[in-house]
């Protein structure tokens, strides 16, 4: 598709159209691994009651009182651990999926990224396709199983920033794609391709996707059978004993079980002393990846009786992942280009 050009009286305003936009959104991350930057970044990110339901009046003394004045040096020092030349892992990976999908669907569509939470934020990006003739946007939360907390969040944050806007794009939303085929067969690729790499051979995947409290699972997210249904086509793709936990619990309510850290503990008192880990709900390595999954869980692990373990990255911007993407992407565009 070629932009056509519009021909203009010479009073009239400068205008540009035509384009599509394409933008990859991702969570977010501090902009460094010290404590400022993190309180800012937490401050933001808990602030958002899509994370936390629970009613202003009761979350933000605690979270301005407790939570801000002592996690940020924790997680700071974490970040710290798993931080990159290019910045926290998984601004670096957001940022090579995006460049790797450049030009992808021709010269009139942009591909461009933004993040929920931080710096680079969706409004940013969406006056940058603006300003660039972009009269349609497609936003790609990169979260392959749906949550309010994730998906719908970033759809509210776009709406947020069009709404000022007098002339405005249409707009599209990547749907979550925890069972598409493309994407399974990605994953399952990229697991075969890291146990083949690893000195031993595994008795189990063991796959950690985020975690969410429990009563979300109650109130109707769909987060839970998402995960579920990508573990079971994994599990059936890999033809591999696989078993899904979740990771990250925060705060002191039931989250969604079983818990990774606890499966880690019990495994070897069961016999199952060798295992390859996978994160199929991260499109990116990250915090929650690389420190509390490849270091912490790790040490649990082992320090359990465990004897091996491996983790396999996530899909990243390799280029099975990007082909992914690209075909996911293809599929939402249609029509437009
Ligand atoms: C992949 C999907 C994610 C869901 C679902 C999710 C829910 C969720 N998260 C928190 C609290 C925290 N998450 C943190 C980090 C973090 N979370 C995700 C993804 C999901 N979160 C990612 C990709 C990251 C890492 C970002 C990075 O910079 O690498 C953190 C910060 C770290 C820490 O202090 O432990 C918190 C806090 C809640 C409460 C929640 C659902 C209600
Ligand atoms: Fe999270
Ligand atoms: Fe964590």
């Amino acid at each position: 598709m070629t932009a056509a050009p519009l021909r203009l009286p010479p009073d009239h305003p400068q205008v540009r159209a035509g384009r599509v936009g394409v933008l990859l959104v991702n969570l977010g991350s501090p902009d460094a691994p010290d404590t400022a930057s993190v309180r800012r970044f937490l401050g933001e990110f808990l602030s958002d009651p899509r994370v936390i339901e629970i009613p202003g009046i009761i979350w933000k003394p605690i979270l301005n009182l407790f939570i801000l004045t002592t996690r940020p040096q924790k997680t700071a020092k974490n970040y710290a651990k798993v931080w990159t030349p290019g910045g926290s892992p998984i601004t670096a990976y957001t940022r090579a999926q995006s460049d790797a999908l450049q030009g992808a669907f021709g010269p009139d569509v942009v591909v461009d990224w933004a993040m929920r939470y931080g710096t680079r934020s969706i409004a940013e990006r969406m006056q940058a396709m603006k300003d660039q003739g972009c009269d349609r946007i497609l936003l790609a939360p990169l979260y392959p199983q749906y949550s309010a907390a994730t998906n719908a969040t970033v759809v509210d944050a776009a709406n947020a920033a069009l709404a000022g806007w007098r002339w405005q794009p249409a707009l599209r939303t990547l749907p979550p794609y925890y069972d598409s085929a493309d994407h399974i067969d990605a994953l399952a690729a990229s697991i075969r391709e890291g146990v083949a790499g690893l000195d031993f051979e595994p008795q189990l995947i063991v796959t950690s996707f985020h975690g969410m409290p429990r009563r979300t699972l109650e109130q109707g997210d769909p987060y839970h059978c998402h995960c579920q249904k990508t573990g079971r086509l994994l599990q059936e793709a890999l033809q591999i004993p696989l078993k899904v936990t979740f990771q990250s619990r925060f705060g002191r309510a039931e989250w969604l079980q079983p818990y990774t850290d606890g499966t880690l503990r019990t495994l070897p008192g069961e016999g199952i002393r060798r295992i390859a880990v996978a994160c199929p709900g991260f499109a990116a390595d990250c915090l929650e990846t690389l420190e509390e999954i490849s270091m912490e869980g790790r040490e649990t692990f082992m320090a359990a009786g465990g004897t091996h373990f491996g983790y396999i990255p996530c899909l990243n911007a390799a280029p099975g992942s990007v082909e992914m993407l690209k075909t996911l992407l293809a599929t939402e565009l249609a029509g437009w280009i």
